[in-house]
C-alpha cells in the first residue's frame, strides 16, 4: 500500500527565517525583482500591492507579476499568478524558485490557498522553493532590502501538503 503515498508532496526542506544578507544572489535577484514588479500593482480595492517572481528552468529567466484587480472583485488576479501565466505563455513550465512581496508590519505574506494550487500544478516531485519578503515602509527600487531583513524560506510542499495534482502518464 506504501506505493500509494510515495508520490505525495513532502516538503524538501522545513521553513526557515534567514536575513537577506545571507541568501545565495540568485534568490536576492529573485526578491528585488518582486519588490520592483509590486510597485506596478493594480490594486485600487484592496491597496494591498504584491509582486511575485518565478525562475525558469530552461534560461534561468525571471518571470514576474503583480496583483490586478477589478471593480467586480472576482475576476482579480494575484501577483503569483499573473507570474505564472506569463510565464507559462511564453512556453516556460518548469520552475526553480518564486519569491512573494508584499507588506504587512508583522506577518510574512505567503500565497493564498488558490496561488497554492496554482503553483503546485508547476511543481515536479521534488518540490519548489518559495521564498516571502517584506516590501518595509520607506524602502525604494534603489535600496528595497537590508541585509538585515527577514526572509521566509519555505516552499509549495510546506505551504500545500498533501497536495491534489495529476500526472500526465
Ligand atoms: O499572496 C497574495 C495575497 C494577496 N494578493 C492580492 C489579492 C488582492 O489583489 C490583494 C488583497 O488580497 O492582494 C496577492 O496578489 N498575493
Ligand atoms: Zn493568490
Amino acid at each position: 500500500m506504501a506505493h500509494l503515498i510515495k508520490r505525495f508532496a513532502t516538503p524538501s526542506k522545513p521553513e526557515l527565517v534567514v536575513t537577506y544578507g545571507s541568501l545565495d544572489a540568485d534568490v536576492q535577484e529573485l526578491l528585488l525583482s518582486a519588490f520592483t514588479v509590486r510597485l506596478r500593482a493594480y490594486a485600487p480595492y484592496s491597496n494591498f500591492k504584491v509582486g511575485a517572481t518565478f525562475r525558469g528552468k530552461a534560461r534561468g529567466e525571471i518571470f514576474s507579476g503583480c496583483n490586478v484587480e477589478n471593480s467586480c472583485f472576482s475576476p482579480s488576479s494575484c501577483a503569483e499568478r499573473t507570474a505564472l501565466t506569463k510565464a507559462i505563455s511564453e512556453g516556460e513550465r518548469e520552475f526553480l524558485a518564486g519569491a512573494v512581496v508584499a507588506y504587512q508590519p508583522d506577518v510574512f505574506t505567503t500565497p493564498c490557498g488558490v496561488c497554492r494550487q496554482f503553483i503546485r500544478e508547476f511543481t515536479s516531485d521534488n518540490d519548489m522553493p518559495i521564498y516571502v519578503a517584506q516590501a518595509r515602509e520607506g524602502r525604494t527600487a534603489e535600496t528595497p532590502f537590508a541585509n538585515e531583513d527577514p526572509v521566509l524560506c519555505t516552499s509549495i510542499f510546506n505551504l500545500l501538503p498533501n497536495s491534489f495534482h495529476t500526472y500526465q502518464i
